[in-house]
């Protein structure tokens, strides 16, 4: 079985950072990840690991912006539609790899000069087909997928720019239809703001005031009754939509975020394990050797019947056939 984590997000969201924190954390692990690289305008000096899989070996998006004169947007859409026409070259790369995470950094712009222009173009993720499609080709090539979706914690700064993040982030969610995770990178700006001055600086001061965020309470969008924002004749249509935006995040709660702090090696690990879980990852492997004695966590795993107690009181699995287990399915 192979595993592909699709990683999405804002521009700048810390995508590419965090594709290579993975992999070291796997390497480091003992298993084995490749990078994939989809970004066809990608500078090759952004990677850490160099991709083993990678788009501008079928296309560029310079030659297809000089050959065909497209801008960067168009020239974006193009690569991809070519990549989805040319699925057999992705099925050929992927090929060698077995028992391996593929960990697609995913672009969201093509220039330097997109990132000023606008903040990138999450469209790709929410509205076009592109990665729904790719989704499509990849559990067809025998890949399960999982979507891990990143926001920067400087989103927390301004609720507004939050909520359309939690938004974009719903968006995509119900556009891929797949098991999917939700970041809020670079936590360790927030964690050392908040501890020097006892009031950080996004008014985020306690961890309950993070966890509001991380499990967001659509409420913070809510102003105060008689505050000036909430006075102001200008501003009661914005209050209607904000009170619209609290009503669907409160009757579709899906969206909840993990924090992800690059400087301890705990939180990857966590967000890992939860990757892992979402993909169900090593499920189908072959036991590679029988082991000695059962422990405590396996105790829950059996069904009871292939447990019985001796004179100590001691549970200890019984002599068990392949039957015991059936039921477990
Ligand atoms: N403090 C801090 N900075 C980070 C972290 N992750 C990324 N950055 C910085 O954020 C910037 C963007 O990171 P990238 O990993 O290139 O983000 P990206 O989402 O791949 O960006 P694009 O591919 O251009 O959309 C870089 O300057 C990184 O050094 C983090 O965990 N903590
Ligand atoms: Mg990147």
């Amino acid at each position: 079985m192979r595993y592909a984590v699709l990683v999405t997000g804002p521009a700048g969201a810390g995508k590419s950072t965090f594709s290579s924190a993975l992999m070291t954390h796997l390497r480091t692990a003992k298993r084995t990840g490749h990078l994939v690289n989809l970004d066809p305008a990608a500078n090759s000096s952004a990677f850490e690991y160099e991709p083993a899989i990678d788009i501008r070996d079928l296309i560029s998006l310079d030659d297809v912006m000089d050959e065909l004169g497209y801008g960067p947007n168009g020239g974006l859409v193009y690569c991809f539609e070519y990549l989805l026409q040319n699925m057999d070259w992705l099925e050929e790369e992927l090929g060698g790899y077995d028992d391996d995470y593929l960990i697609f950094d995913c672009p969201v712009r093509c220039t330097e000069r997109e990132r000023v222009v606008s903040p990138g173009q999450i469209e790709l993720y929410t509205h076009h087909p592109f990665l729904p499609t790719l989704v499509r080709q990849l559990n067809r090539l025998g890949l399960r997928t999982c979507g891990v979706y990143l926001i920067e914690s400087q989103f927390m700064e301004d609720k507004y720019k939050f909520f359309s993040g939690v938004l974009s982030a719903m968006s995509a969610m119900v556009n891929l239809e797949i098991p999917w995770i939700n970041v809020m990178s670079k936590m360790d700006l927030v964690t050392s703001n908040s501890e020097d001055s006892g009031s950080g600086r996004n008014g985020i001061r306690t961890r309950k005031d993070i966890a509001r965020f991380l499990d967001p309470d659509p409420l913070l969008l809510v102003s105060a009754p008689g505050s000036h924002e909430a006075q102001t004749e200008r501003n009661s249509r914005f209050h209607a939509l904000n009170q619209a935006i609290v009503q669907l995040i409160e009757d579709h709660p899906l969206v909840s975020f993990l924090p992800l702090d690059l400087t301890n090696p705990d939180s990857i690990e966590t967000v890992l394990s939860h990757i892992d879980y979402t993909m169900q990852y090593g499920e189908d492997e072959e036991p590679k050797e029988l082991r000695p004695s059962i422990s405590h966590g396996d105790l829950f795993a059996c069904p009871s019947s292939a447990i019985q107690t001796t004179d100590l009181g001691i549970l200890q699995p019984a002599d068990l056939d392949e039957g015991d287990f059936a039921d477990m399915e």
